[in-house]
C-alpha cells in the first residue's frame, strides 16, 4: 500500500478547496470556490465554463499571480506533493517558466516589446539552465520549429512588432515550453488564430505532454476544442466546477444540468451529435448571474429547468470516487439520450 506522501507524488497536481475572492465595495466576492481537482503526468484536463466563471482566476490562482484587491482566500496546491500556497516569492520566480509555465491569452503578456525574440528565449532559458548561449539558442530554435514557426531562424532575430498575432502567439507558446515545465497553464491561447494553426498547435501540445509526462491545464469556453484535446473536464459555473470527469464521460453523458445546456448550446458538438443542419440550438436561458448577488443554494437553478425547492440549500459535493460527478440535486441519470429532446431541460 502507498503512502499519502507517495501517492502525491504520483498525482502531478493535486487543488484542494481552491478559493479567491476579490475585494469589493460592496463586500467580497468569490471568484473561484472550494476548487478541488487533480491531475496526472503526461495527462491534459479541460478547463470551461461561460465567461466570467472563473477559468482564468483559477489559472492565476494556481500561479500566485492574483493582484489586489483579489486575494487567495484558502485551499491547497501541492506539486509533485509539494505544498505551493505560502511559498516565498524567490521560489515562485524559480518555479514559473520552469517547472511551471502559464500561456495567456494575450502573447504580450509574455513578450517584451523592446527585446528581440532570441533574446527573451535565450534569456528564459539561462534563467533557469546552466548552458551556454550556444546551447540556449539552439533551444529556443527548436522551440519555434515545433510550434510550427516557418523560418525559424529568421524570426529569432525579429522584433514582436514585426510578427503577426498568430506567430506572436506560438512565440508565446515556444518560451512556454522553452525549459520543459512539469505543468502548462494556457489560458485559451489558440482563440484567435486560424484553424488549421490552432490545430498543429492542439496536436504538438498533446505531443508534447505525452512523450515529456507535461501535465496540461487548457482553459476554454471551447468545447471541441476540449472534446478533441483533453483526457479529463472540469466545467466551471460561478467559480465552482459543477462537473468533472473523463471528457468521454462528461461530453457524452453529461451528468449536470449545466453542462446539458453547454453541449445543446455549442454548434460543432450539437452537430457531432446528430443535430440536422439550420435545427435549432437551444440556448441556456438567461444569464450567469453577478458574482455579488449569487442565487442561494445552486448557483445555477434560476436557470435549470430540474431545479426545485430542494436546490435552494447548496449543492452536495461531487464525489468522484463514488462515481458522482455533479454537483447537483437533480444529476441527469447515466446514458440520458442526448440526440433527442432535451425534454428534461425545457421548460415544464
Ligand atoms: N478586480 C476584480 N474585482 C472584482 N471581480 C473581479 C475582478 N477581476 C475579475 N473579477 C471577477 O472574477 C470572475 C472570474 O473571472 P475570470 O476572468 O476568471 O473568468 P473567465 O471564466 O476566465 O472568463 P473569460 O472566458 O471571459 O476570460 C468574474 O466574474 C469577474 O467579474
Amino acid at each position: 500500500m502507498s503512502t499519502p506522501a507517495a501517492q502525491d507524488l504520483q498525482t502531478l497536481l493535486r487543488v484542494e478547496r481552491l478559493t479567491t475572492r476579490f475585494r469589493t465595495r460592496g463586500g467580497d466576492v468569490t471568484a473561484v470556490n472550494e476548487l478541488s481537482f487533480e491531475l496526472a503526468a503526461g495527462e491534459i484536463l479541460g478547463l470551461v465554463g461561460e465567461s466570467g466563471s472563473g477559468k482564468s482566476m483559477t489559472g492565476y490562482s494556481l500561479l500566485d499571480l492574483v493582484d489586489p484587491p483579489g486575494y487567495i482566500a484558502g485551499g491547497s496546491v501541492r506539486l509533485r506533493g509539494r505544498e505551493l500556497r505560502g511559498l516565498p516569492a524567490k521560489d515562485w520566480q524559480a518555479l514559473r517558466g520552469d517547472r511551471i509555465a502559464m500561456i495567456f491569452q494575450d502573447p504580450m503578456l509574455t513578450l517584451n516589446p523592446v527585446l528581440r525574440i532570441d533574446t527573451q528565449m535565450v534569456e528564459t532559458v539561462l534563467a533557469h539552465r546552466r548552458l551556454t548561449r550556444a546551447e540556449a539558442l539552439h533551444r529556443a530554435h527548436a522551440a519555434l520549429v515545433r510550434v510550427g514557426i516557418p523560418a525559424a531562424g529568421e524570426r529569432l532575430r525579429s522584433y514582436p512588432h514585426q510578427l503577426s498575432g498568430g506567430m506572436r502567439q506560438r512565440v508565446a507558446i515556444a518560451i512556454a515550453l522553452l525549459n520543459e515545465p512539469d505543468l502548462i497553464i494556457a489560458d485559451e491561447p489558440t482563440t484567435a488564430l486560424d484553424v488549421t494553426i490552432q490545430a498543429q498547435i492542439l496536436y504538438e501540445m498533446q505531443t508534447l505532454c505525452r512523450e515529456a509526462g507535461a501535465g496540461l491545464i487548457w482553459i476554454t469556453h471551447d468545447l471541441s476544442v476540449v472534446a478533441g484535446l483533453a483526457d479529463r473536464v472540469c466545467v466551471m459555473y460561478a467559480g465552482r466546477i459543477v462537473e468533472q470527469g473523463s471528457t468521454a464521460q462528461v461530453l457524452e453523458s453529461p451528468a449536470h444540468p449545466y453542462t446539458r445546456g453547454l453541449l445543446d448550446s455549442t454548434p460543432a458538438a450539437a452537430l457531432a451529435r446528430g443535430h440536422r443542419r439550420g435545427e435549432a440550438l437551444r440556448p441556456i436561458p438567461g444569464a450567469a448571474p453577478p458574482l455579488a448577488a449569487l442565487p442561494a443554494g445552486c448557483a445555477f437553478h434560476p436557470r435549470c429547468a430540474r431545479a426545485d425547492e430542494q436546490c435552494l440549500p447548496p449543492p452536495p459535493q461531487a464525489e468522484p470516487a463514488s462515481g458522482q460527478r455533479a454537483l447537483c440535486w437533480h444529476p441527469l441519470p447515466p446514458g440520458a439520450a442526448l440526440s433527442g429532446p432535451a425534454a428534461s431541460l425545457e421548460a415544464p
